[in-house]
């Protein structure tokens, strides 16, 4: 995968390189996450996080701290275009109409003039509405309210549906992805598409995938954390992940993983791990409004 360098900034030591998208925008090599930090948590942390380095906030309607999302990435004081935000259109706001009213919405209360990245947050294959949510989000696109657009937890054949009905892929498919579920088949199926796979729940969340000898083996190798190691796996095969921490220290750990390189031996015994067990929803089985 080609990189950019963004080390360009004051505080830049930790700054993660950019992925290009097909659409010529731009992901972040690391995104912070934000799920379960509410609009005071998330204002504080975005904006420590962007000061570290962060150049990516991940949020969501439903993670309903948009507005703090919003205000952290003021209160950073970078030049605009610096800093991407991402958002999602939630469940419940599926349609055409729907879509453009929730991302009008969106883009208000995290107060910017263009969403960076907006994705489909769940296909809900039953409800049977993500193309009409998608020719929305083309057309935002179109209307430049937004710049980016993708979708999270499809399949690829929901991806090529998309691509069949409006002659328009997305750029990103945020799907869950570590090592216990490295979705190979997707992740292979997304780069022959031009599509970048960004992982979420990159760390486990918090079920134990750090404790796992072949992580915490090769994390004692290179004196780093089982996260760190977790987060270098995804970055060398291409998924930038999507961590999130409550802690300072701990974000700043996590963009700190392209100093050092996994061995053939360690990828190996990490690759062990691949039982395809999830830490969260399957989308195939769970819909989520
Ligand atoms: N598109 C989608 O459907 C989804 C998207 N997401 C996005 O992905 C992000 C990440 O996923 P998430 O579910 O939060 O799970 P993660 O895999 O990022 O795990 C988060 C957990 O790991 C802990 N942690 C973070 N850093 C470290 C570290 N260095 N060492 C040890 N433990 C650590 C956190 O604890 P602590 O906070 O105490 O540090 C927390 O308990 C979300 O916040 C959200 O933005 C998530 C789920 C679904
Ligand atoms: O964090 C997200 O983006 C989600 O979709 C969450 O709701 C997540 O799927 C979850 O774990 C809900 O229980």
């Amino acid at each position: 995968m080609s990189t950019e360098s963004t080390r360009s900034s004051p505080d830049a030591s930790l700054v993660p390189p950019r992925i290009p998208l097909a659409d010529g925008g731009w992901l972040s090599g690391i995104a912070l996450g934000t799920w379960k930090l509410d609009h005071d948590a998330a204002r504080a942390a975005v904006a420590e996080s962007i000061r570290a380095g962060y150049r990516q906030i991940d949020t969501a309607a439903r993670y309903h701290n948009e507005l703090g999302v919003g205000q952290g990435i003021r209160d950073a004081g970078l030049a605009p275009g610096e800093v991407q935000v991402t958002t999602k259109v939630r469940g419940g706001d599926q349609g055409h109409d729907e879509t453009l009213r929730a991302v009008e919405s969106s883009r208000r209360i995290l107060g910017v003039d263009a969403i960076d990245l907006c994705l489909v947050h769940w296909p809900l294959p039953r409800l049977d509405r993500y193309v009409d949510t998608w020719r929305a989000l083309v057309r935002l696109q179109a209307d430049g309210v937004v710049r980016s657009i993708g979708v999270s937890n499809f399949s690829l054949e929901q991806v090529d549906r998309l691509v069949a009905e409006t002659g328009v892929a997305p750029v990103v498919d945020q799907v869950e992805l570590h090592p216990r579920l490295p979705q190979e088949a997707l992740r292979a199926g997304l780069a022959e598409r031009g599509i970048v796979a960004q992982a979420w729940g990159p760390l486990g969340r918090g079920k134990g995938l750090l404790d796992a000898e072949p992580i915490v083996a090769a994390a004692r190798a290179h004196g780093v954390t089982p996260a760190q190691v977790a987060l270098r796996w995804l970055v060398e095969v291409g998924a930038p992940p999507v961590p999130k921490s409550g802690d300072a220290a701990r974000r700043r750990q996590n963009l700190d993983v392209f100093a050092f390189a996994l061995t053939p031996a360690e990828r190996a015994s990490i690759a062990t791990l691949a039982t395809g067990e999830r830490a969260g929803k399957d989308p195939s089985i769970d819909e989520e409004f």
